[in-house]
Formats: C-alpha cells, structure tokens, sequence
C-alpha cells in the first residue's frame, strides 16, 4: 500500500510524518518528489508514476491575509490541486485525504457548527477552501475532507508559537477577545488522520468530517493559557500580560469568523473515539513542546 504526503513540510505534514510510517512525500523541496503544485498539469503525471493507494494533501495557501490580495493563486492550491487529485482519485479508486476549515462559516455565536450546517466564508481563503471541498464532493471519488480550525503546534508559524516567541521576548500582547473557535493541536489532527486513514476502506464516496478540538475558546483565552502553562514549564521564564480587545483593534485584511467552533460527533461517530477536548490538547502541546515532531 502507497500512501503520498503532498505538503510534506508543513506544519501539518511534518506531524503527520511523524505520525504515520512510510509515507512517500513531496514537497517543493527535501521531498521524495519535489513539485510545485501550483503546477497542476504536473500532477498527474506524478500520480500515474507512483500509483498511490491513499494520497494526503496536506498543501494549501495558508496565508489568509495575502489571500485577499492574490485569491487566483490561492484559488490554484486550494482548488484546483483537490480537483486534480479527486480526479485522478476517482479513475484510479484511490483515497484522498483532504483539509479544509473552520473559515468557511460565519455567522453569530450558537451552537457548534455541524458538517451539514450553512457555509458563507468571509474571505478569499475561505471562498477558495469551500471550492476545494465543493470540486472534491462533485467528483464523487472516495474521499475523506476533514474541516479543521485554529491548528497549532510548537513549529513556528502558527498562533500559539507567535504568541509564546513574543511573550518569550518579554513583550506584552494584545488578543482579540471577540472570535471564538476551536483550536486544534497538529498532533491531534495526525492522530485523526492515521486513524481514519485505517478505516479508508469504508469509504466510498466524498465524506465531510470535523476534525478539531472539541469545546470552544477565544483567541484570547488561548493565548492567556498557553503563557500560562508555558510559563509553568518553563518554556518562557515569566508570565506576560495579554490584554483582551476587539477584532476592530487588530486591523487585518481579511475578515475571520466571530463563531466558528466545529462539532465533532460525526468523526466519534466513524471512528468509535471521540475528539481530544481542546483544553487538555493544549496541556499536551506543551508537555511535548521541545519534541520536534520529525
Ligand atoms: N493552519 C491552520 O490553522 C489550519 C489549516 N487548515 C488546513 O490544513 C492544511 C494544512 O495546513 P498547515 O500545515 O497548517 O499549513 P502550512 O502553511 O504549514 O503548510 C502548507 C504546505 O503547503 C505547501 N505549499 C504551498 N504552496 C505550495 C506549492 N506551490 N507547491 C508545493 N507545496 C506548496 C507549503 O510548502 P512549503 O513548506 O514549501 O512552504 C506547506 O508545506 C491546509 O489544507 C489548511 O488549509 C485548516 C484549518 C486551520
Ligand atoms: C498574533 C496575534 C493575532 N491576533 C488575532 C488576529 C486574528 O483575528 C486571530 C488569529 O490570528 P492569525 O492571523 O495568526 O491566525 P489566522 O491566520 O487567521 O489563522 C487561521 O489560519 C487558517 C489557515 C485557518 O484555516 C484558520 O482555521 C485559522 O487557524 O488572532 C491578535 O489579536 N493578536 C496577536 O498577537
């Protein structure tokens, strides 16, 4: 059985090799494959080369500010790449594994949103995500699109690691307290996916699941807990003051939801397991915090 990594030096790529034995990778570089993927016409001849039984696409446009400035080549990773890879997927009967997010709600705060709940993504990263999960559904090949939120890990370039690098320097923070969702550790989501990977033989058709921590916080409440625990375990040496304040005061480009947290009981449904709370995620995060994850 072959299993291809697209987005092997991601955040989440990098745990889930560190999750998941033998996969082939590629990358744009220090890959088994290196490609370009916004190359889109190079990637069924890769496909056709190593015959993957389970391809995880672990690449996207990630940078949800730049998205708004450049939604065409967002739109080229985040749709048009899943559309390739579930067309290749669905002639050779092939699983894809597949990520989207919690950017493609918005909306006023209620109840966890479900997997069939109403989409209305307020940003170009979101409107090109929901294309990405919308090519998938209508290629009907068997497929796995796992919604997640807010991922984080010890590697840089996410939140939580941007938040203790600052805090780590001795500067106080400002947090917008106004947005809640459902942070979701990298290790947690590998997890996930190895599990349901394990199960791909039930899947015959395109299957949206959540995928995220279970229980809700603010942007804030997250930073507060994790200069605290840090703080604790001495990953930073003392505790910063982080200020709560308002989406208005924290001027970005793009427009994130005000209530994005995911319900999880269809995965616990599919996998028998239910999803780690957030809260003791976040503790395990930073348990691990000086374990590279590969
Ligand atoms: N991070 C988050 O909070 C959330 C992420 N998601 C989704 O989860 C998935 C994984 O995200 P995450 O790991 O956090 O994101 P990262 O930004 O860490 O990883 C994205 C990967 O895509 C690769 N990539 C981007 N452009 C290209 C390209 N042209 N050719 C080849 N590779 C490319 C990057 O390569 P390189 O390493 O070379 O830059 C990187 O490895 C994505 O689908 C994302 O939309 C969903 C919800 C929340
Ligand atoms: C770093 C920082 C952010 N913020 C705010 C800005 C924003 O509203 C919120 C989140 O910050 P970021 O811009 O770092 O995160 P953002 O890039 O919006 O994160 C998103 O990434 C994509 C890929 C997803 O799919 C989403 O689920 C989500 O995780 O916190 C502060 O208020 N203070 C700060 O010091």
């Amino acid at each position: 059985m072959t299993t291809l990594l697209l987005g092997a030096n991601g955040q989440l790529g990098r745990h889930l090799r560190a999750e998941i034995d033998g996969l082939v990778t590629c990358a744009r570089s220090d890959a088994d494959h290196v490609l370009d993927l916004s190359q889109v016409d190079h990637i069924g001849p890769l496909l056709d080369r190593v015959r993957p039984d389970t391809i995880i696409n672990a690449a996207a446009w990630t940078a949800v500010d730049d998205a708004e400035d450049h939604e065409a080549e967002a739109f080229g990773l985040n749709h048009d790449l899943p559309a390739a890879l579930a067309d290749w997927c669905r002639r050779s009967d092939a699983l894809l594994v597949h990520y989207s997010t919690d950017y493609v709600f918005s909306g006023a705060p209620g109840r966890p949103w479900r997997e069939d709940d109403p989409v209305a993504p307020e940003s170009a990263y979101g409107r090109t995500k929901l294309a990405g999960e919308q090519a998938i559904a209508t290629s009907a090949c068997r497929a796995l699109v796992l919604r997640t939120a807010w991922v984080y890990s010890a590697l840089p370039g996410n939140f939580v690691s941007a938040i203790l690098k600052r805090a780590g320097e001795g500067q106080d923070l400002k947090v917008v307290a106004d947005q809640t969702g459902s942070p979701t550790w990298a290790g947690t989501l590998a997890q996930a996916t190895r599990r349901l990977v394990a199960l791909g033989d039930r899947v015959e058709r395109p299957e949206l699941l959540h995928v995220s921590g279970q229980g809700a916080m603010t942007w804030h409440a997250l930073a507060v807990r994790a200069v605290q625990g840090a703080a604790e375990r001495g990953i930073i040496s003392d505790i910063v003051d982080v200020e709560p304040i308002a989406s208005d005061a924290w001027p970005q480009k793009a427009r994130r939801p005000a209530w994005s947290v995911l319900d999880g009981l269809r995965y616990e449904q599919f996998t028998g397991r239910p999803l780690p709370d957030c809260e003791q995620a976040l503790v395990e995060c930073l348990d691990r915090w000086s374990e590279a994850p590969c």
